[in-house]
């Protein structure tokens, strides 16, 4: 796989005067797996809201595989082959997981068909079930799964619409350890065969499984790069880690120290603890 399959130009979405996008230009090549990180209210979950037609920019474009985007409905950029997941979750608790990414499967299916019952898995819900190993929970109701077993299922429930491109919104939020492992080797191997973007804040995890990252700051691509050269990056350090720095200058008694940390960013400061922790004397995001 190659050549590019998503190209925003010039971005901007605007909330009643407030720039959330701000002339964001955003390329993405088939097969890559690229994580996008930046602080609360950077414009992540915004950006990928435009992608799939759920929000409408004020200006700028949104291309894959050539094909404008902006204007149409999101069922349409679904059967175009753009899946995405949300941070909430979307599965039928009292289905199983078979009959769950069935569901999902049959999206391109006529409603009438969908009542028919039908003998056996579709080898889409088949390719789903082996890739995710949710195999052995097939006949399991999706409300006795656990938290990263239904991330998978989530994850499964898209591969079995077919998409080309994969947007993920934080897949290991509230997972085990074992379970952010599991789920990292998942992607690298979506990855082989699908083109991936996956927001994440876990710096952890971003050491281990990305390899292209963008970093989006106050609605603007501030850089992009390898994991090393984004994490050694001063502007990255002072988004991330300057407002930390600031935060425990702040004289004690709950009084601030200036303008940086405030306003609509202003709990970027506390995102690190997650998995990423002040560095070394150079600073390093670590
Ligand atoms: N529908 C909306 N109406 C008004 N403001 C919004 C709306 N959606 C998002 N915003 C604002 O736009 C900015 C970007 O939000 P967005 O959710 O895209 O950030 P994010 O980078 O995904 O943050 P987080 O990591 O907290 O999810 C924030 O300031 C947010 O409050």
């Amino acid at each position: 796989m190659s050549g590019t399959l998503l190209e925003v130009r010039d971005l901007s979405v605007v909330f009643d005067g407030f720039r959330a996008i701000d002339g964001v230009d955003f390329t993405v090549e088939q097969g890559e797996l690229r994580f996008l990180i930046g602080p609360n209210g950077a414009g992540k979950t915004t950006l990928i809201d435009v992608i799939t037609g759920l929000t409408r920019p004020a200006s700028g474009s949104v291309r894959f595989e050539g094909w404008d985007l902006v204007g149409r409905k999101e069922h349409e950029i679904v059967r175009m082959g753009v899946g995405r997941t949300f941070q909430t979750s979307v599965v039928f608790e009292q289905l199983t997981v078979v009959e769950n990414l069935d569901l999902a499967a049959s999206f391109r299916r006529p409603l009438w068909s969908l009542a028919r019952r039908r003998r056996g898995v579709s080898a889409a819900v088949e390719a789903a079930m082996a890739t995710t190993g949710l195999d052995a929970l097939a006949a399991r109701p999706a409300g006795v799964l656990s938290h990263g077993q239904r991330q998978w299922l989530e994850i499964g429930m898209l591969i079995a619409q077919r998409p080309r491109l994969l947007l993920l919104d934080e897949p290991v939020a509230g997972m085990s350890g074992e379970e952010r492992s599991r789920t990292g080797e998942l992607l690298v191997e979506i990855a082989k065969d699908h083109t991936v973007i996956v927001i994440e804040h876990d710096m952890d995890f971003l050491r281990r499984y990305a390899s292209q990252v963008t970093v989006l700051h106050e609605g603007k691509v501030l850089v992009e790069g390898s994991v090393d050269q984004v994490r050694s990056d001063p502007r990255v350090q002072e988004v991330y880690l300057g407002r930390a720095e600031d935060r425990d200058k702040r004289p004690a008694g709950g009084g601030r120290a200036g303008a940086a940390g405030e306003g609509r960013t202003g709990s970027a400061g506390a995102e690190p603890a997650e998995g990423a922790a002040v560095g070394s004397a150079a600073g390093e995001v670590t």
